[in-house]
């Protein structure tokens, strides 16, 4: 349990950030020992606000035991989704550049195997021979991510759009290295010798004095003195000490070279970067919402112990499936107290003799949920022979026990209730305590749950503000616009996680998905005859009840056509385009498509908020003139052809 006293200046901070934090919860927030997913995402929020404003109130390690909790309970949870902002709530934001994202993370030399293979994958799929494929490693600068493109320097914000912080560069900073202006991203960072000589007494830590340098106030005296001495600099990543060879070297060195970049730099370093220096590999690879897929970061972390078993509690899942979690003597690893773990599967109770008395060697690395590494002292197993839900005698399905009750399993009916919410995830009101209830009355489908008035939820014994609520909040879940593939995805298909959803839907609408036999869905990249015909299977099944959900008119933002892979990584996603004039190489119409397909938002007349005018023939000077007064980029269509290649 956390125990954390904010002071008012932090409190405001905290609000100043994120408005629907309640400051009276705020206390208990940060105190209570068990957490659900929406009190996690609160506790995410804020510990993110609050960090990014240079006040660190839980330590890292526990901010990412944090998100790998929430990363179990809902890993589709928008909040794992984003790149964690930073932007002030009342602070002018203006559009980056380029993207900046996040990064993936490892704590394994096997999960870089695993990465590696993918870009190993994705250059064969464009034919790139592997002699061409070499890694770049780099030390992981833990300072204040930054991006400065010549004139201005820009904090990351949300990934999208950041602040102006060039002023940092008017208070003196200066680039590492005397290295030129405009080089990209890069950290503004502070040297540790001289952190812990002149500067460890005044401040806690150098995040204090990141914030400082930055910070729209008069900077302290102490700081200003750092940034003239030039212990405080912006380090471009293009200059950033380098190890870069042929995969095969690095992986082979692995070890060796991650020392050596750890302790390369003067600077604080919370891990090192990996990434395929090929540019066009790096172009077909892209990105997700949140990292590049080229690149990743490696942290070392790990922590392990003996523990004793307790007991084995079955669990019906969603889908029928039994999973065995073992009840531990309680145990601390890596600052953490674990009193369960999941066990693979039954089939592993069963074979390595799992129940009251076993013996476990539990591992935790960094993020990652702790698991059972191996057995060191068997005994009987502790298998379960009926459904702790519904009693049903269970089967065994490969390595799996499995509750064949399809239709009156009330752990199913209610699991499958809570995904759908949860992976909706514009709403709090729906999480597993209201859904038992509901399920006690026999509400078994979402469509059920839709239809409830709101008199009707006193009925099941809410009181009228939560009727009122809850109602209010089925409203809104309909009302807020979420992506079609999330909706998709919340209906729980097997192998139709958001991903697959994406892709499909990519192709085909929604309600045309339904028609699709295997044959047309292997046809798509990506979807291999066994998984199509458990997807078109899985869709019979839900279809009745998709179309009784689907008709009661949800805001689903539909998936850009045409595009295979993620194009979030576009010159254009996040960019607003304004065309004007007519255009030689298709209808303006097409172009806007077109446009909208790479990610861009198409608009029709120019503002502040334009990125490009892109100008096709017979345009007035006039027209010109006024869009590059606001700051937007007047493209040719020849140009603008160029820019999206
Ligand atoms: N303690 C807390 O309350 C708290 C709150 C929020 C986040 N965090 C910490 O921050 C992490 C996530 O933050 P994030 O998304 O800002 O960063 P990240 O750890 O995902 O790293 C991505 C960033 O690394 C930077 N970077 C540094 N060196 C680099 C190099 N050599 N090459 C390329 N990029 C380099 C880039 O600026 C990039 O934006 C979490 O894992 C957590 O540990 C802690
Ligand atoms: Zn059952």
């Amino acid at each position: 349990m956390l125990t954390v006293n904010l002071n008012n200046e932090q409190l405001e901070v905290l609000i100043k950030f994120d408005k629907e934090i309640n400051p009276n919860e705020l206390m208990s927030l940060f105190n209570q020992p068990k957490l659900d997913s929406e009190k996690l995402v609160q506790l995410l929020k804020a510990s993110n606000a609050l960090y990014r404003a240079g006040v660190q109130v839980i330590t890292d390690e526990q901010y990412d035991l944090y998100i790998s909790m929430l990363r179990d309970i809902n890993h589709l949870h928008p909040y794992l989704n984003q790149v964690e902002p930073e932007v002030l709530a009342e602070a002018k934001t203006v559009e980056l550049p380029q993207r900046m994202l996040s990064t993936e993370k490892a704590y394994s030399k096997e999960d870089i195997e695993k990465w590696l293979k993918r870009i190993l994958k994705a250059a064969q799929e464009i034919n790139i021979p592997e002699e061409e494929i070499e890694l770049r490693v780099t030390p992981k600068l833990d300072g204040y991510a930054a991006f400065d493109d010549g004139t201005t320097l820009y904090t990351r914000g949300d990934g999208y759009r950041g602040q102006d912080i060039t002023r940092a560069f008017d208070r003196g900073l200066k680039v590492a290295d005397n290295g030129e202006r405009g080089l990209g991203p890069g950290e503004i960072v502070i040297k540790k010798s001289y952190f812990d000589t002149v500067l460890s007494d005044i401040f806690e830590n150098s995040r204090n004095i990141q914030a400082a340098i930055i910070a729209e106030k008069k900077v302290d005296k102490n700081v200003q003195k750092a940034i003239d001495d030039g212990a405080c600099v912006f380090y471009p990543f293009a200059l950033i000490k380098n190890k870069t060879a042929h995969f095969s070297e690095i992986i082979s060195n692995f070890e060796t070279i991650v020392e050596e970049m750890w302790s390369a730099v003067d600077f604080d370093i919370d891990g090192v970067i990996l990434e395929a220096t090929h540019t066009t590999l790096k172009e077909h690879m892209g990105a997700t919402r949140k990292n590049h897929r080229w690149q990743i970061a490696f942290k070392v972390n790990e922590d392990s112990a003996e523990v004793e078993v307790l007991n084995i509690i079955p669990q019906t899942s969603r889908t029928g499936r039994i999973s065995p979690v073992a009840e531990l003597v309680p145990t601390k690893l890596s600052g953490a107290t674990i009193s369960r773990v999941t066990v693979h599967h039954y089939n592993m109770v069963k074979t390595n003799g799992v129940g009251p008395g076993a013996v476990v060697q539990l591992v935790r690395s960094g993020l990652v949920i702790p698991k059972i590494e191996k057995v060191i002292k068997k005994v009987e197993p502790q298998l379960p022979d009926s459904c702790p839900s519904c009693h049903s005698h269970l089967l065994w399905e490969s390595d799996h026990l499995i509750c064949p009750n399809k239709s009156d399993c009330p752990a199913q009916t209610e699991n499958t209730l809570i995904h759908f919410f949860k992976t909706l995830g514009n709403n709090d009101g729906f999480g597993p305590k209201v859904i038992e209830k509901l399920s006690n009355f026999g509400i078994k489908h979402i469509h059920q749950i839709y239809s409830i008035k709101v008199h009707q939820f006193a009925g099941y014994g809410f009181g009228d503000k939560t009727s009122q609520n809850l109602f209010d909040q089925l409203k809104a879940s309909r009302e807020i616009e979420i992506e079609d593939w999330r909706f998709l995805s919340a209906f729980g298909v097997s192998r139709l996680g958001g991903g697959n959803c994406e892709k499909l839907l990519q192709h085909h609408s929604i309600t045309q998905l339904f028609e699709l036999t295997a044959e047309e869905m292997v046809k798509i990249d990506g979807f291999a005859q066994l998984s199509a015909e458990a997807i078109v299977e899985g869709l019979v099944n839900i279809k009745e009840e998709f179309f009784k959900v689907y008709e009661l008119g949800f805001n689903l933002a539909e998936t850009p056509k045409g595009s295979e892979k993620d194009n979030s990584s576009s010159a254009m996603t996040g960019s607003v385009v304004v065309f004007t004039g007519s255009m030689q190489q298709g209808s303006r119409g097409d172009m806007e498509k077109y446009a909208k397909s790479l990610g861009a938002k198409v608009a029709k007349s120019v503002t502040g908020k334009t990125t490009y005018l892109v100008t096709g023939e017979k345009v007035g000077e006039t027209k010109i003139n006024a869009a590059k007064d606001k700051g937007v980029k007047v493209l040719t269509e020849q140009e603008y052809l160029n820019l999206i290649g």
